[in-house]
């Protein structure tokens, strides 16, 4: 039978990462889907990006939404001090089973949480099931339709206190017109732009770092 893309890019990891060296495993990754075959994970370029909020907040507690094959799962992790949690939730079992295998493989199995099912079902869980009180940042890659109601979910449930971070990826490709201006026009949030690439593309892309003002 026929192997699918995550499957293929597991394999590079598995084949070109050392076991237990996060960032021979994002090496990997981005050798794969630059040479070989593209698959949306954030990337190189958008991931420096990524890494310097990661580093710059030294979050505690990192949600993130959209996981896929756990490269950025494994880019934030590996930056994340000794006692920090990451939980990342992914819709897509296929796509789950293969992140497990991704995170394993660079050893962040205990940093990382991650969960299968929807984002709407999961978000209002956050408190009483994983003992999360407050999230210090949230990455979303998820699909961009739910950026916004997901957004109005995180404020509802009272998991974004001042100065807790969003980074949304894909702003401009695919997009997430809505969610961009909520963000932009919101007198809670204090938005910026970091203009990039579509990971392993010339078009462009971009993230959008949105502080909550509590
Ligand atoms: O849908 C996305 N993520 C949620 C599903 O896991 C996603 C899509 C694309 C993309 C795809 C097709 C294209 F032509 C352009 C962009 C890129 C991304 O970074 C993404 O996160
Ligand atoms: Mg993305």
């Amino acid at each position: 039978t026929q192997s699918t893309r995550p499957q293929r890019l597991l394999g590079a990891v598995q084949k070109n990462a050392t076991r237990g060296d996060p960032r021979s495993v994002v090496k990997a990754i981005d050798e794969f889907c630059r040479h070989k075959e593209w698959a949306m994970n954030v990337g190189d370029e958008k991931g420096c990006i990524l890494d310097s909020v990661v580093s710059e907040l030294n979050p505690a507690t990192v949600l993130e939404l959209g996981t896929y094959c756990g490269y950025s799962t494994v880019r934030i992790a590996s930056l994340l001090p000794p006692h920090a949690k990451l939980i990342t939730l992914e819709f897509n079992p296929d796509y789950a089973k293969i992140a497990c295998q991704v995170i394993a493989w660079a050893g962040l199995e205990d940093k990382i949480q991650l969960v299968e099912g929807s984002s709407a079902e999961w978000i209002p869980k956050m408190k009483e099931h994983f003992g999360v009180k407050m999230l210090d940042l949230v990455f979303m890659d998820h699909w961009k339709d739910d950026y916004l109601p997901d957004t109005k979910l995180l404020e509802d449930c009272g998991l974004l206190r001042k100065g807790s971070v969003l980074l949304a990826d894909n702003v401009i490709c695919p997009g997430s017109p809505d969610y961009l201006k909520y963000v932009r026009r919101s007198p809670r949030y204090k938005s910026q732009y970091f203009r990039s690439h579509l990971e392993y593309t010339k078009a462009e892309d971009g993230l959008e770092k949105s502080v909550f003002l509590g």
